[in-house]
């Protein structure tokens, strides 16, 4: 069964513009997706509804085999166990007056997830590498890199069968995006990832199928590497091409 299944899905945030047109796919376990497309192509909205956090507009969408109902609690608890986020500002999407160790283990309560909370936060404060006196220290206390293993740790508490990323690198630097990569990596054979990123080379890495956006729509999906050596539709020529000759982006926070 499909973890995600998209049967003719479109989203809009108001009846007037419509953001998503008709999208349809499959995420499979084990077979991380990647999504390229320009700013404004719909890939956050995208996200959005894999979280369920809007509803399509028309069409269907199946989550773990069954239709998410936003308004059942029970329903919607259940995909937040399946499903989790990493966003991609560790600067703003941590709670700054929380200790490292309360923004990790909440999701543990708030989910009532099985076992021991001090024990399960332990164990992903080693799964994503952080020292055990992390726990005691307040987000500040952390470089860019540091926190975006926290809120990585966050996300795995759960045991999602599903991470989804939307450009988890992009506010690091460069050498640190590289560890962040190779810890998300790491955790891509134990469960599957659905990732946004400008960087082809990290999509090339950690996702063995991709999805292209254009102005809300697939143009283009399929093998990662088929579509890299060999891109069939205009946009994803043009995209590719304009991507590869970005230059490297400025040093960001430090790791
Ligand atoms: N909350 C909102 N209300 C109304 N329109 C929105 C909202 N969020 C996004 N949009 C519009 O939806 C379209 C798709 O936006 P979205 O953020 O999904 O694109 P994106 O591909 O993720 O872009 P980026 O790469 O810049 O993050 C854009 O035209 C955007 O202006």
């Amino acid at each position: 069964m499909s973890l995600f299944a998209l049967e003719n899905v479109s989203y809009g945030y108001d009846r007037r513009s419509t953001v998503l047109h008709d999208v349809s796919l499959r995420l499979e376990e084990g077979q991380s997706l990647g999504i390229l497309g320009e700013s404004g192509s719909g890939k956050s909205t995208l996200l959005r509804l894999l979280l369920g956090l809007a509803a399509p507009t028309s069409g269907r969408l199946l989550a773990d085999g069954s239709p998410l109902d936003l308004g059942s609690r029970a329903r919607m608890a259940a995909h937040r166990r399946f499903v989790q986020p990493v966003f991609q500002d560790p600067y703003t999407s941590l709670d700054p007056r929380m200790k490292v160790g309360r923004i990790i283990a909440e999701p543990h309560g708030a989910l009532n997830l099985p076992g021991d909370s001090a024990a399960e936060v332990a164990r992903v404060l080693a799964a994503v590498g952080l020292p055990a006196d992390s726990l005691d220290r307040y987000p500040r206390a952390f470089s860019g890199g540091q926190r975006q293993r926290i809120a990585i740790a966050r996300a795995l508490i759960a045991q999602p069968r599903v991470l989804i990323a939307d450009e988890p690198v992009s506010a690091l630097d460069l050498s640190t995006r590289v560890r962040v990569i190779d810890l998300l990596a790491e955790h891509a054979r134990q469960l599957t990832l659905v990732l946004v990123s400008h960087d082809i080379a990290i999509v090339a890495a950690l996702c063995p199928q991709m999805v292209v956006l254009q102005k809300g729509r697939i143009v283009e999906a399929g093998a990662t590497r088929e579509i890299l050596r060999a891109p069939q539709h205009p946009y994803t020529q043009r995209l590719l091409a304009s991507l590869l000759k970005l230059p490297e982006p400025h040093e960001g926070q430090t790791a």
